[in-house]
């Protein structure tokens, strides 16, 4: 179970996290969902006792971070926004030496590290984590933070290095976790992320919780389930015209319309290659994006608008 109670922490001026207060009941997956500055991982470092609130407090299990930090870090598995390995270990060793850390007894390290490896689709890789792509950090990453068989998991931004498959598989690995008892806190500011594993959502903007309930709750809420979840960054060798088409939402341009970030409501990349081919214009790129916190929000703002 994870709670904060008026949690607080301000840097100068700047409010990160303002009078938080949230109950996460055991066996729930807590989305903290909200754009980049909301505060989230201010939030997550003061629960990983990492940082000490202004005021406030949080707890683990009912015990108080800041007072317990020690105690508490035995019960957390932490995946940072960016992990750090030794570069010049494999997977399996860097894992052996993080469960010696938790003095976790060594017949029971071998199988640990193997059940992990496994879960995270990293078995049997002997190259170095120096050589690692990001995604396969990342996946080692969510290893690393199971590795003491912790009651509560915190994952800030999980899916942040992963390619689409990794992705897949992540959401896989969290619904695995998810069926053992366990209480996992993942923060992010893709939509889809957090909708597609979690059990509850808080939407996080300038450090407090703005709304918070299970997923259907607060996309109906905020009339988010119509929202499309294709975006296609579209990028030119130079200006495209105005892209018309019938299942456009919403075309934002940029960089002298040599740039177009398209929310659509399906899949048109084919479509608009063809438009910009039959205008003579080179595309640099055509690609799918994930739809993040500001687009939902400025979709939704502009749908009300209109
Ligand atoms: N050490 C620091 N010193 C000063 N300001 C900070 C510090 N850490 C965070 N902030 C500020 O606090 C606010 C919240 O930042 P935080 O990193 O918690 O947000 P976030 O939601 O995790 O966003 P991101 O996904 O970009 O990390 C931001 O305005 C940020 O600039």
């Amino acid at each position: 179970m994870i709670e904060f109670k008026n949690l607080v922490k301000t840097y100068g001026k700047i409010n990160a996290v303002d009078n938080l207060s949230v109950k996460i009941e055991k066996g729930e997956v807590f989305g903290l969902l909200g754009p980049n500055g909301a505060g989230k991982s201010t939030t997550i470092l003061m629960l990983c006792g990492l940082i000490q609130p202004t005021s406030g407090e949080c707890y683990i299990d009912g015990t108080e971070v800041s007072r317990n930090p020690i105690e508490v870090k035995r019960r957390i598995g932490y995946m940072p926004e960016d992990v750090g390995f030794y570069p010049n270990l494999s997977a399996e060793q860097n894992l052996e030496f993080f469960s010696k850390l938790y003095n976790i007894p060594e017949k029971e390290r071998r199988t640990r590290t193997d059940e992990l490896l496994d879960l995270v689709g990293l078995s049997g890789v002997e190259k170095k984590v120096g050589g690692y792509s990001k995604g396969m950090r990342q996946r080692l990453g969510i290893a690393k933070a199971l590795i003491n068989d912790p009651d509560v998991v915190i994952l800030d931004e999980p899916t942040a290095n992963l390619d689409p498959q990794g992705v897949s598989d992540y959401r896989k690995i969290i619904r695995n976790i998810s069926g053992s008892d366990k209480t996992v806190l993942v923060s992010s500011h893709i939509l889809s992320e957090v909708s597609k594993v979690c059990s509850r959502v808080g939407i996080m903007q300038k450090g407090r919780i703005i709304k918070d309930g299970s997923w259907d709750e607060l996309a109906r809420n905020l009339d988010l389930l119509g929202l499309p979840e294709i975006i296609i960054n579209v990028e030119t060798a130079s200006g495209m015209p105005e892209l018309v088409h019938d299942d456009i939402i919403r075309v934002d341009y940029s960089g002298g319309m040599t740039k177009a970030k398209i929310i659509a409501s399906c899949d048109i990349r084919t479509d608009i290659g063809r438009i910009l081919i039959e205008n003579r214009i080179v595309p640099r790129e055509i690609a799918l994006d994930a739809i993040t916190m500001e687009d939902a929000v400025l979709s939704y703002y502009n749908e009300v608008n209109s």
